[in-house]
């Protein structure tokens, strides 16, 4: 598999399944990505819409139900667990910290166990905790937690950085703090696969991202291959002379509003010239003209929009138990029977 030889991390065809006999449910549905050595990719998707379960498979922390999972090239994260866990790092949804100790006492703890590791003050530096070192985890905010956790996983320094929700609970200043440390890793040459809410996250750090919509991958590629399969928009002001009926384009993709006219398109360039062309013609002023392709988050609403249909019945009798609403709330009713995080894959 030449894709998987020349990867950093590698998921082909990849299913994740929780709980047994009746009551399953697949959380990850075929799942596919390469993420090639200095790369950083950010899988983005709605709530439950498998990100973690993915994430934990590439980690080791699960085997998946079908599919497989490769690190650096052919390293398989449960089988080669002891070669794979020295090389990377990873920051948790849920940090395991004793909270009685200080910020520096629990890097110090981490480090000892680490092989190799970054001294403790480079590592609070980089995490921007240096000023909080003395004082306890307890009594750090939800966003310092997250910048321990942070600190922790890069200990040493590893070339593979498994980053789910870094920013999830900090503050504007301390997200944009994290994305210069993400940053600053990358250019250190980690390869990096994080998970986000935060659609500006992904576009300003991911070399390559992809959409996941209930267990699946709706869309991935750069953020410019993503949005360049979603319609663009034309936008202008007519002047009284004219109106929407004299226009070169016409049906249910244009609407006038508050005296300007958007036009919605999946062929910009074209329907760009054509207008212009027109308004030449014509003499026409078309104010404050503006052509631009969709936005991220365009994409992202359009894509988690979707309803699937057969989200719930998988193929092979699988899905059986789940709740019924198709959005399988962690918290949903019927995976009371399931039991969370405990009954993992059959
Ligand atoms: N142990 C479990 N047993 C049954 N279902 C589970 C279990 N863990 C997760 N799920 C379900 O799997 C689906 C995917 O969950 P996952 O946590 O991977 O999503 P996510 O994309 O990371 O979501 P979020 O963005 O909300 O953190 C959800 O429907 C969730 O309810």
């Amino acid at each position: 598999m030449p894709e998987a030889e020349s990867s950093h991390i590698h998921a082909h065809d990849v299913w994740r399944r929780y709980g047994r006999g009746k009551k399953t449910f697949d959380a990850v549905r075929g799942v596919s990505f390469t993420v090639r050595p200095g790369q950083l990719f950010a899988l983005l998707g709605t709530n439950g819409a498998g990100k973690t379960s993915t994430v934990e498979l590439l980690e080791g922390l699960a085997a998946p139900y079908r599919g497989r999972v490769r690190l650096f090239g052919d390293l398989d994260p449960i089988a080669d667990r002891a070669r794979i866990r020295p090389r990377t790092g990873a920051m948790l949804q849920e940090g395991g910290f004793i909270s009685h100790l200080t910020v520096r006492e629990s890097v110090e703890m981490w480090a000892e166990l680490t092989s190799r590791p970054r001294p403790v003050e480079q590592a609070l530096e980089l995490a921007g905790l240096s000023h909080r070192r003395d004082v306890m985890v307890q009594n750090l905010s939800g966003g310092e937690k997250r910048r321990l956790d942070l600190a922790v996983a890069t200990l040493s320094r590893p070339e593979v950085l498994f980053l789910d929700e870094p920013t999830a609970g900090m503050d504007a200043e301390g997200r944009h703090a994290t994305w210069r440390l993400i940053g600053e890793l990358r250019e250190r040459g980690s390869t990096i696969l994080l998970t986000t809410h935060y659609l500006e996250e992904a576009e300003s750090l991911a070399d390559r991202l992809a959409i996941m919509h209930r267990g699946r991958i709706a869309a991935s590629g750069t953020v410019a291959e993503i949005v360049a399969d979603h319609p663009s928009t034309l936008s202008f002001g007519l002047d009284d002379r004219w109106t929407v009926r004299d226009l070169p384009i016409g049906g249910t993709s244009l609407e006038e509003r508050g005296g300007r006219v958007t036009i919605t398109t999946g062929q910009l360039q074209k329907d760009a010239a054509r207008l212009l062309a027109w308004a030449e013609e014509k003499g026409a002023e078309l104010e404050r003209f503006t052509a631009r392709p969709a936005s991220l988050e365009e994409a992202f609403i359009s894509i988690a929009g979707r309803d699937d249909g057969d989200d719930r019945d998988g193929e092979d009798g699988r899905d059986g138990g789940n709740d019924g609403d198709g959005r399988g709330d962690r918290g949903g009713e019927t995976l009371a029977g399931i039991g969370a995080k405990q009954g993992e894959e059959a």
